[in-house]
């Protein structure tokens, strides 16, 4: 017994005869097989079952919200539209009949020949092989003593006919899987390439709103789905329905219509059947991938957490946390793999009653002397072979119904509007020293309805001045970050740089505009030497190696092992809070862009390093427009002017010597707090 493990699909293929290995092979050229295939043998299946275990979201987690990102939300993107089948279905259209490709088209039709002469071969397989036995049967009724020669060649010419027939149908489904392998691919890089261009178009509220991960497997999900769909069709769906109509044909033709009867009601009985089952079955297969579902989710939040685990010696809870959801799976296996057995059961059993009876029709026919032995054998082959493709009805249907609906998911993403977007042909904007001020006019903004962050908020910060932001936790310091950056439109009143709103100028011109430092410095699983580079991709390997001397970095980075290839880890985790930072101060200064933010660049730096920093920052800052968020007072004594952020409203502004100034003064007395906190260490 094995399991086959693919990232995203899920199939449990009866070992039975030809046809787990047909339709293992027909599997094997389409990408499905190319993902991730793992060999386990964990799962209690039976000995003679292949499963393909599935890793995916349970149709009702798919349309939870908080899954898709489809829910309405107080962030103000705009209503989806809902996606219907039609939708889906000209879509799919696209990919798999591009305007802009026939390289894609001219393989579509050379597959869809080749599925027709595969099942033109396969269907003559039985017939050639009644001939054959005719003409033994023939042969051995006159009782010649010596056989035939002509009858010797003949049989034996057939039934090499008989072999070159099978193997060209084999080989002939082969080649269109092949063909048809570069269609499945290309619309699959295509629709993931679109949906997560879109995702990135989108604003800043859907993500923070959204797990990333969900979002990821949305696409990976909804990609595969459409060509699931379109691999299914090709080569289960149509093939099964060209090879039932050519076998009714043929039995109506060379038998008589109720042999056709007998088919076409063997068919549909098993389909009715089939379905019904599958649709039975579909929620124990539901539970086991939501049990699945929640199993890696526990385990991958509690490896996440590795550090906080141990801090508090709860390895037993999270274990234990992990073995309930694998409980729940287990159960939900088992019920999955016992209602398998009934549906295979019950299909094995319509057609072996199917074969039984139109093989005692064919042989009250050979005893009446109107058909003959080959007949017989032709009835059988004709009926057995139907049955190869159908005994993926149940799997290929429960599939595609999984696939339309992660598609939907993914369609359903892609209607998402962004709120900020480019106004219609918006001017780029163009920032120099001299004009490069910005102003906040009455800027209300709330996250929240009804809970305003910033209240009728205004500021100025001329050209070239070195402004600070201060104010206590929550005060919405980061806030006027984003909304200077358009990641949020305000709620009423307008920012301005350079004297033009930032709504009515390009986007991508604004963003350029403005180099920020972040309150958290997240870095990409790649070298430093990358993600410094990352501020300008552009800029050549001196100016980054000068960005991070400024920024203190440089030495060290020179002290590791692998200097500037030393790989940081997945979001910079194997750097210290003060190094991440530094890397996006040296980000930031390499981008060199007139208007530099920082929201409390340095508060994970020691007090000398942060000395040194912001000399380097002062020299980095020396002609543009800067705004400093910081708690540390220390590092904004000698900014232009502070401003002192309350209740969403500046309440205090000036120089450091005029605030303390001012008797009871809030700057006075963080200040002083800060003071004393400092003389006490
Ligand atoms: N996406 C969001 N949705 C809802 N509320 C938010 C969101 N982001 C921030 N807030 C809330 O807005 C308020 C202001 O947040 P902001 O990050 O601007 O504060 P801050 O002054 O920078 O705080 P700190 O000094 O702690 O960094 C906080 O109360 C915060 O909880």
């Amino acid at each position: 017994m094995f399991v086959l493990r693919l990232s995203s699909r899920c199939w449990t293929i009866p070992w039975s005869s030809r046809i787990g290995m047909r339709y293992s092979s027909t599997l094997k050229s389409t990408h499905f097989l190319l993902s991730n295939i793992r060999a386990s043998g964990k799962y209690g299946m039976s000995s003679r079952d292949i499963r393909f275990k599935p890793v995916l979201l349970p149709v009702r987690t798919c349309f939870h919200p908080g899954a898709t990102g489809l829910a309405r939300d107080e962030t103000g993107l705009k209503k989806d539209k809902e996606v219907t089948g039609k939708d889906m279905l000209k879509t799919m259209g696209e990919y798999i009949w591009p305007r802009d490709n026939p390289e894609v088209k001219t393989r579509v039709v050379a597959a869809l020949s080749l599925l027709v002469t595969a099942k033109v071969l396969n269907t003559s397989v039985p017939f050639i092989f009644k001939h054959a036995i005719d003409t033994l049967n023939t042969a051995n009724t006159l009782n010649l003593d010596t056989p035939d020669a002509a009858v010797v060649t003949l049989v034996s010419a057939t039934l090499i006919g008989y072999g070159m027939a099978r193997a060209g149908a084999l080989g002939f489904s082969e080649l269109r899987n092949a063909v048809f392998a570069r269609v499945a691919q290309h619309s699959i890089r295509k629709i993931a390439q679109n949906v997560f261009r879109h995702l990135h178009n989108l604003d800043l509220a859907f993500h923070l709103n959204r797990q990333t991960g969900a979002l990821s497997k949305t696409i990976d999900r909804g990609s595969r789905g459409i060509s699931f769909v379109l691999s299914a069709m090709l080569f289960n769906i149509v093939p099964t329905f060209l090879e039932l109509s050519m076998v009714c044909g043929i039995l109506a033709y060379s038998c008589g219509p109720q042999y056709a009867a007998v088919a076409f009601g063997t068919v549909a009985t098993y389909t009715v059947f089939t379905l019904a089952i599958t649709q039975w079955r579909t929620k124990f297969r539901v539970h086991m991938n939501k049990a699945d579902n929640e199993a890696g989710n526990k385990a991958v939040d509690s490896l996440i957490n590795y550090e906080t685990v141990k801090y508090f010696n709860n390895e037993d809870y999270e274990a234990k946390q992990y073995d309930k959801s694998l409980q729940k799976y287990e159960t939900a296996s088992l019920k999955t793999s016992t209602s398998l057995a009934a549906l295979n059961f019950g299909q094995n059993a319509i057609f072996s009653a199917a074969l039984s009876a139109i093989m005692v029709m064919t042989a009250r026919e050979i005893m009446n002397g109107t058909m003959t032995v080959g007949d017989l054998v032709m009835v059988n082959g004709l009926l057995f072979q139907l049955s190869v493709p159908l005994g993926f009805l149940g799997s290929v249907y429960r599939e595609i119904r999984q696939a339309l609906i992660d598609m939907q998911v993914m369609f359903q993403l892609m209607t998402v509007d962004p709120k900020i977007k480019n106004p219609d042909s918006a001017p780029p904007l163009y920032v120099t020293a001299e004009n490069a001020a910005i102003s906040f006019e009455n800027v209300t903004f709330e996250y929240i309805h009804g809970q305003k962050i910033l209240n009728q908020l205004s500021f100025t910060v001329p050209p070239g001045k070195n402004y600070a932001i201060v104010g206590g936790s929550g005060s919405g310091k980061s806030t006027i970050i984003r909304l200077l950056y358009r990641m949020f439109e305000p709620t009423s009143g307008d920012i301005k740089v350079a004297g033009k709103s930032v709504s009515s100028v390009e986007l991508e011109s604004l963003r350029k505009n403005i180099a920020i430092v972040p309150q958290d410095s997240v870095l990409f699983h790649n070298s430093i030497k990358h993600n410094i580079a990352y501020g300008n991709l552009a800029a050549p390997e001196q100016d980054v190696f000068k960005a991070a001397r400024m920024a203190e970095l440089h030495q060290s980075i020179l002290s590791w092992p692998n200097g500037y290839d030393t790989q940081v880890g997945e979001r910079g985790l194997k750097l210290s809070g003060g190094e991440k930072q530094r890397v996006a101060i040296a980000r930031a200064i390499l981008k060199d862009s007139p208007i530099l933010v920082f929201d409390e660049a340095t508060s994970s730096l020691d007090s000398i390093t942060e000395n040194s920093i912001m000399k380097a920052l002062g020299q980095a800052t020396k002609g543009r427009t800067s705004i400093c968020i910081a708690h540390r007072l220390s590092t904004v004594v000698n900014c232009d002017e502070i401003l002192v952020l309350e209740k969403g409203r500046v309440t205090e502004r000036g120089t450091h010597q005029q605030l303390l100034e001012i008797p009871g003064s809030k700057y006075a007395e963080l200040w002083d707090s800060q003071q004393y906190v400092e003389d006490k260490q």
